[in-house]
């Protein structure tokens, strides 16, 4: 579903070259739920980012479903992206100025969808989380775990084949971050949604069919491979 080969990303300053990602070659593979770990600074914002198409390579080159992206204009780009990904974040990035519907109609007003339909997906969205009670609300007026949910009921709004997962209980406690982690695993095998959820919490982790470690810019451990060699 996404294949990145031989990925290497290094950010320069005037006097500084990071290099951030160093030869990756991973395939996610339609279905699956990964878990990305790894110490602070290894690089796992930076993978998912070049994963979910907001950032570039310096060299080599993502496919989406056997398609290389390289070529692609930055429209096709955004169009891809809109179309088939949807991004959760550890702050959650809401509009704290929308009710929590609004927030989560938000990336359809960019598919050309109508009203209405907005409306009836993003209630929809908002069922699959437990938030059916709350769309009048407004964020500020939540917990966190409740503006996480709204942040997964807005990726969800889109319908996205896959989802990228940035530290999505980082900001939670144990309570509720096991909540977020119910719903995520919920929409996996249930829904057939891919997931790639970078965390620091190894019991979250071991939730997910797919263990990938990182050190320095490159994966040293991937369960998948382990299993095929036992
Ligand atoms: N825009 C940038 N400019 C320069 N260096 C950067 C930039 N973004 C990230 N880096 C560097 O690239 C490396 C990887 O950063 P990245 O944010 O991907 O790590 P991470 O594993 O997600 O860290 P954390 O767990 O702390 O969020 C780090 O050394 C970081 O300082």
């Amino acid at each position: 579903m996404i294949q990145l080969i031989d990925i290497e990303k290094v950010y320069r300053t005037k006097t500084i070259e990071t290099v951030a990602l160093h030869r990756v070659n991973l395939h996610v593979e339609r279905g699956e739920f990964v878990s990305i770990m790894g110490p602070s600074g290894c690089g796992k914002s930076t993978l998912l980012n070049i994963m979910g198409l907001l950032d570039e390579p310096t060299s080599g080159h993502v496919a989406i479903d056997g398609q290389p992206v390289k070529t692609h204009s930055d429209s096709k780009l955004a169009k891809l992206r809109n179309e088939k990904i949807g991004f959760v974040f550890q702050s959650y990035h809401l509009i704290y100025d929308l009710s929590v519907v609004d927030n989560v109609e938000l990336p359809l007003l960019y598919r050309n969808v109508s009203g209405s339909d907005r409306r009836k997906r993003a209630l929809e969205a908002l069922e699959k989380v437990g938030l059916s009670a709350r769309t009048k609300h407004f964020p500020n007026q939540l917990s966190g775990g409740q503006r996480q949910r709204v942040a997964i009921a807005r990726a969800l709004a889109g319908n996205p084949e896959i989802i990228l997962a940035d530290e999505p209980t980082g900001n939670l406690d144990s309570v509720m971050g096991e909540e977020i982690m119910d719903i995520l695993l919920r929409l996996n095998q249930e829904e057939g949604t891919t997931i790639v959820m970078v965390t620091h919490d190894e019991n979250m982790a071991l939730k997910t069919n797919r263990l990938i470690r990182f050190f320095d810019g490159q994966q040293v451990a991937d369960s998948r491979v382990l299993e095929a060699q036992i």
